[in-house]
């Protein structure tokens, strides 16, 4: 088995909303793949036609080869978080992820593998409707893992959750992708993706936007420059254009050095006897990079009209 999500020229039309539009993307196994865009940008709409709940208008999706509703025992193929809340609040966590296992000839002995492995344990049997956000995330993650799939598709899984949580799903994630599985997981925050993911499929009202590896996205999208803070602020302005470098002055006066690194900029202020109050390395945020990125592309809606 490959264990590939292809994505090939996939649309998607509601009336004359345009969700997805004509996107094509690979997503591979050993790493964990952020699918990253602002509300509306159609992440959940694709993640839906992946798994064969939605019926795309043009293009096509394949996993491991074929389609979704080609697989055979699909849970054991692919597992998917997608709202985390679909669970019967009555039932307990156990007899939850029995129901699902025992409907899908899951062995039993997983259900307890993966309450364990989601830190469940003790709660298990405790009604689901009474569960923490965190805990029905983690819920939501342990069906998702009650077949063993090598492929998963998590939609958001960090939204709403405190800092441990975070820190919890962005560990796991990386463990099952170590294993060797396809992980692809959707967000619209850029910082977290970056500490979570290896790749990046980044789309805009549907339309794909970059696909790269993270460490190639934030090389291209973070400015990195040198800030000098003095009181002898035209003289260090000549200095550092004699020396070649190219200097723009901030709003609060600060002089800012790009495509220098903090040694050629010491090495002009020592050379011209120059005072400084401070000389620092700063990096746009990637957040705002991605903002850059998305900016013309974000849904109309979710901008605010
Ligand atoms: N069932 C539907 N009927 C009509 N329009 C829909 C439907 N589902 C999604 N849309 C529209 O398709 C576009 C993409 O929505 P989608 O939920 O896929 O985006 P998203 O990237 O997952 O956003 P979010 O981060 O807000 O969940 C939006 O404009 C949305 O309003």
């Amino acid at each position: 088995m490959n264990r590939v999500i292809e994505v090939e020229n996939l649309s998607k039309r509601y009336g004359d909303t345009v969700a997805v539009d004509g996107l094509s993307f690979t997503v591979r196994p050993g790493r964990v793949t952020g699918f990253l865009g602002p509300n509306g940008a159609g992440k959940s709409t694709t993640m839906r036609m992946i798994l064969g709940l939605d019926h795309p208008s043009g293009g096509q999706v394949r996993i491991e080869g074929g389609s979704y509703r080609q697989l055979r025992e699909p849970l054991r193929r692919v597992g998917a978080l997608l709202e985390a809340g679909a669970v019967h609040p009555r039932r307990s966590a156990y007899a939850h992820l029995l129901w699902l296992a025992q409907s899908n000839r899951i062995p039993k002995a997983r259900v307890r593998a993966v309450l364990a492995l989601t830190g469940l344990d003790g709660v298990a049997r405790k009604r689901a409707g009474g569960f923490s956000l965190g805990m029905t995330q983690r819920l939501g993650i342990a069906a998702a893992l009650l077949g063993d799939p090598p492929v998963l598709l998590l939609d958001e899984p960090v939204n709403g959750l405190d800092p441990e949580g975070i820190l919890w799903i962005r560990n796991l994630m990386n463990a099952l992708a170590g294993e060797g599985r396809t992980v692809l997981v959707s967000s619209h925050l850029m910082g977290e993706t970056a500490l979570t993911a290896q790749h990046l499929v980044v789309i805009g009202r549907g339309r794909l936007l970059a696909d790269t590896t993270v460490r190639e996205f934030i090389q291209a999208n973070s400015r990195s420059y040198v800030r000098i803070r003095t009181p002898e602020p035209e003289l260090m302005r000549d200095a550092l254009a004699a020396a070649g470098l190219s200097v723009k002055q901030a709003a609060d006066g600060a002089l800012e050095v790009d495509e220098a690194g903090p040694e050629a900029v010491g090495e002009v202020v020592a050379a011209n006897g120059l005072t400084v109050h401070e000389v620092s390395v700063q990096s746009a945020s990637l957040e705002e990079a991605f903002m850059r990125l998305t900016r013309d592309a974000v849904d109309y809606r979710a901008a605010g009209r």
